[in-house]
């Protein structure tokens, strides 16, 4: 008896609101609910207050809930014994507060994030919300949602404290729908045979508070037509009774497991503006499916009330598998696992889970299974909480936000003053970034944190070219790691209070720190579109606080210089071209479209100006001759000399560079250089001082590139004196030879996944690298820079580094071995739909492709590129259609789509160079 009624205050717990204590915490209730005396309730109630579990509230009347669950959802209580619910909550720090419940949902500020905000939208849309349908298979957790939906409306005042929750599974009346519609609507006295008197249904005992309807597709069509008017006027009638209207307020919500394509849902939804989507355990993301195991083990732990040693494997299969009754079918495969190990071992201190005790369908393996690594087993004693589990399996991000916590607690501490904490703040951050750049795995090559280096790198390069200042090195990979980290989660605590503290901060860190807090939102400001940031006070603050201590050091006090050129990359190029020669970052560069207006211009040019320091002066080269139509469009007020010149060329460019670097006075230097270009100069690029450099190159984006040159330069030996870069195959496709990188670089070949076909430069496909067919030709474009014996090395490393699987190692974080399988299987199945043989090279080149194509999808970043118009799709439909059926095992299996955009690439790749595949040839 003690213990069932420890386990069920444990479970009441979650949910209790001690603004509003339900009386379930009372004895009396609780002796109702067992069915004993109130005396015996009350004895094992004060017992169990007094080993510590429970907590008592002296108030009248007494209330006891569980210590423990209360500390793992809310925050840790110094006693056992309070006065009033008002000191318990006094207890309460500034975190936590204002509860959100949803926060309970595993995967609320991830896969159900969006459900989340739209479930709020509708809860607070006046003057009664919005009523709401939630799809999902059975089990995802809409029952639960509901639930939680009750808790914040009470919690939020949206629903008065005794305003009911009223569920009606429409499922359990499937054979007699009258029985359901007179449950609902109640009846007249004498509606059908048995009404012998009048009754209330679910509408009306739902009044002012929450009607949830489970399986409402079951109604019948009486049912449906008086929902719907309710849901066009707000009232019901009895059943045989249609004289009476009875008005209803009550917020409703309906959940199905059905397509709604049904008739019936079909004109249903259209009177519902709210619908949500649970997904499907196997839609969840595996570090949601361990957590989701993680609290399941936790919640049995505290069941049995003993230690529970949870192995590694048994963690590893049930989150490796899916299940058809999804969350519910999890949480119950846990309680039947803990149950039989506790039988065995109930005598034991320690209770320890293994897979002996898994139910048998967990351990077969024809079930569709989720890929997922062997975890660590856990020990789960009383003190183990879900964040410490979940902090040891992503450990960094958590860092990031207990980070953030501590900045505001620290401030909070020292009464909002910035000046009275600045050195704790400071140490907090230099320990953040101590353990982000010397901890993060640099071997990880995450695709994701290689794209941000480099775009890091990129925005730094032009940071200090504006404010002609120099980062610390580490700065790049300290920016880079923090953004990788810090992922897309988003962090912003609910209490109105504290986002007041936070903008004071933000405040004061901006008066503070003036500079280095300019320099972040300029470096913010330049990444986020880019890198699709949701950037927030925190992150300005954290970062402004660790770039106060990066030493940039002021450079040269010269005037700033842009180009300004129409038509792709023109600009730039001669920008490039320019810097490169002066060997300092002289030039910013705006390429302007073609039919760019001069008034264009000059915004852009005054945009420019404001976003940086110029007090030295700014000088514009422009390559049109309408210079006065700039100038007109230039406010009267600018306060430093702006000089323009016309007509850019490199050799003008190169000439001002360096006059400028003589410190000469602005008319003097532009005088200087317009004279000196005007002498026809001509740069000539000594050929054997020229960096030797290999392009990679790749038609689906820079990212399998970047991989590819990164194999590259680790096969390299180490004294190489070569580039590696690369490159979007596009840019080089269209601008050829003029590319500015032929300019700077002799540039001995490209390797990758399409031939650019640029004049005179060679080629190596990325299949013939892997098939290693034609390794001598990559060992002769390398002969110039390298020994016979660093070429043999070299030789070796490729072979090495690009076996096939370490290729696709590289570019995917899938797990290599199911990839290849699964392609494996596809090419076999097109080969039998097709009629067609694959030759290795194809078969290779299908191998590295559709490995970064799955990787790409799930992270919903299609190739736009690649198009495919109808006329193509007509005369190809057979071909595509048996790519697309081969393909449906991996759409499956990794829960994506194939766009037609990608089929028709993949078409491509099959049948190249072919004029029309017939049944014989031999691909
Ligand atoms: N996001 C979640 N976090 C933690 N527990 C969850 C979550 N979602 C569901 N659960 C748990 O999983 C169990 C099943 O959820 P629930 O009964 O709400 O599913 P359902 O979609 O209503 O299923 P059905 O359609 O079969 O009624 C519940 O015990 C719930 O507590």
């Amino acid at each position: 008896m003690k213990q069932e009624l420890l386990s069920y205050l444990n479970n009441q717990t979650d949910f209790i609101d001690l603004n509003n204590l339900n009386d379930l915490f009372t004895a009396a209730k609780l002796a109702e609910v067992f069915q004993v005396k109130r005396n015996t309730v009350s004895h094992y109630l004060n017992q169990l207050t007094k080993e510590g579990k429970l907590v008592k509230i002296n108030s009248r009347p007494v209330y006891y809930f569980h210590k423990e669950a209360f500390e793992h959802q809310f925050y840790l209580l110094s006693g056992n014994v309070y006065s009033s619910t008002e000191e318990i909550m006094k207890e309460q720090p500034l975190f936590g507060r204002e509860k959100d419940f949803f926060s309970l949902m595993i995967g609320h500020d991830k896969s159900l994030n969006r459900v989340v905000e739209q479930i709020k939208t509708a809860l607070n849309y006046p003057d009664n919300g919005l009523p709401v349908l939630i799809t999902g298979e059975s089990g995802t957790g809409k029952s639960y949602l509901v639930q939680l939906i009750y808790q914040y409306c009470l919690a939020h005042d949206l629903i008065n404290e005794n305003a009911p929750l009223v569920t009606l599974n429409c499922a359990q009346y499937a054979n007699n729908p009258e029985l359901l519609t007179s449950n609902l609507f109640g009846h007249a006295k004498g509606a059908f045979t048995g009404a012998d008197s009048d009754k209330t249904g679910a509408f009306e005992s739902a009044n002012g508070g929450i009607l949830f309807l489970d399986e409402v597709h079951r109604l019948n069509s009486e049912g449906q037509e008086k929902l719907f008017t309710y849901l066009d006027q707000g009232v019901i009638y009895r059943m045989g009774d249609t004289a009476k209207q009875i008005h209803i307020k009550t917020r409703l919500f309906f959940a199905t497991t059905e397509a709604l394509d049904s008739t019936f849902l079909t004109t249903f939804i259209r009177r519902i503006p709210i619908q949500v989507r649970m997904p499907s355990i196997y839609e969840r993301s595996r570090n949601e499916r361990i957590e989701l195991v993680y609290s399941f083990f936790l919640n049995e732990r505290r069941r049995i009330s003993k230690r529970l040693l949870v192995s590694g494997q048994v963690i590893s299969l049930l989150t490796g598998r899916s299940f058809k009754g999804n969350i519910g079918e999890l949480k119950n495969t846990v309680k039947v696992t803990v149950a039989k190990a506790f039988l065995e071992q109930r005598d034991l201190k320690d209770i320890q889970v293994t897979i002996y005790h898994l139910p048998e369908f967990v351990l077969n393996n024809n079930q569709q299974s989720l890929q997922t690594p062997t975890q660590e087993e856990i020990m789960l004693t009383e003190n183990t909480t879900i964040n410490q589990l979940v902090e040891r399996y992503n450990p960094n991000q958590k860092r990031v936000i207990d980070t953030f916590e501590r900045i505001i607690n620290e401030f909070q501490k020292a009464d909002g003053k910035l000046s009275d904490c600045e050195n704790q703040l400071k140490q907090t951050v230099d320990h953040l970034f101590d353990y982000l750049l010397f901890e993060t795995d640099r071997q990880q090559k995450h695709e994701m944190l290689l794209y941000l280096t480099q775009y890091i790198r990129e925005t730094f390069r032009q940071m200090e070219s504006a404010y002609q200042i120099k980062f610390n090195g580490n700065s790049v990979y300290a920016l880079s790691y923090y953004l990788f980290q810090r992922g897309s989660s988003k962090w912003y605590p609910e209490d109105n209070e504290l986002q007041e503290l936070i903008r004071s901060l933000d405040r004061q860190i901006k008066a503070t720190y003036p500079t280095s807090y300019h320099y972040v939102e300029r470096i913010l400001e330049l990444c986020k579109l880019k890198l699709d940031l949701d950037i927030s006070e925190m992150d300005r603050i954290v970062l402004a606080l660790y770039l106060k201590k990066a030493d940039w050091t002021r450079g040269l006090s010269i005037p700033k210089a842009i180009i300004v050129a129409h038509g792709y990359a023109t600009a730039s190029s001669i920008a490039n071209v320019a810097n490169r020669f002066l060997g300092k970052d002289i030039f910013e560069s705006f390429d302007m479209p073609l039919d760019v207006s001069p008034q264009r211009i000059a915004e852009e040019i005054l945009d420019y100006s404001e976003n940086n320091d110029i007090s030295n002066g700014l000088v514009i080269l422009v390559d049109m001759g309408s210079l006065k139509e700039i100038y007109q469009y230039f406010p009267k007020q600018i306060t430093v000399p702006i000089a323009i010149m016309n007509n850019v060329t490199t050799p003008l460019a190169i000439a001002l560079g360096e006059n400028l670097q003589k410190k000469l006075a602005l008319s003097e230097m532009v005088e200087l250089s317009a004279k000196q270009a005007a002498f026809d100069w001509q740069i000539i690029y000594p050929e054997e001082n020229r960096f030797k450099a290999l392009l990679t190159t790749c038609q689906t984006g820079i990212g399998t590139a970047a991989h590819i040159s990164h194999l590259l330069e680790k096969s390299l030996p180490g004294a190489c004196e070569l580039k590696i870069l690369p490159y979007e195959y596009h840019i080089l496709a269209d601008n050829q030879k003029d590319e500015t990188v032929f300019a700077i670089y002799d540039v001995l070949g490209i390797i990758g996944t399409d031939n650019p076909q640029i004049e005179d430069i060679p080629f190596l496909s990325l299949e013939e690298l892997i098939s290693g067919d034609e390794n001598q030709k990559l060992m002769e474009w390398l002969a110039p820079v390298m020994t016979e014996e660093e070429n043999q090395l070299f030789n070796k490393n490729v072979i090495r580094n690009f076996s096939l699987e370490k290729v696709i190692d590289s570019v995917t974080i899938l797990d290599t071995e199911k990839v290849m399988k699964e392609i494996e299987l596809f090419m076999r199945d097109l080969e039998t739909q097709a009629n067609l043989t694959l030759s290795n090279a194809k078969k290779l080149a299908l191998y590295v492709h559709i490995s970064c194509l799955i990787e790409r999808l799930i992270r919903n970043v299609p190739i736009d590129t690649y198009q495919c118009d109808d006329e193509c799709y007509q005369c190809r439909q057979s071909d595509f259609e048996n790519i697309k059926k081969s393909f449906s095992v991996i759409e499956t299996d990794y829960s994506v789509d194939i766009p037609d955009a990608e089929i028709a690439y993949i078409y491509d790749i099959i049948y190249r160079n072919v004029d029309r595949p017939t049944k014989d040839d031999d691909f």
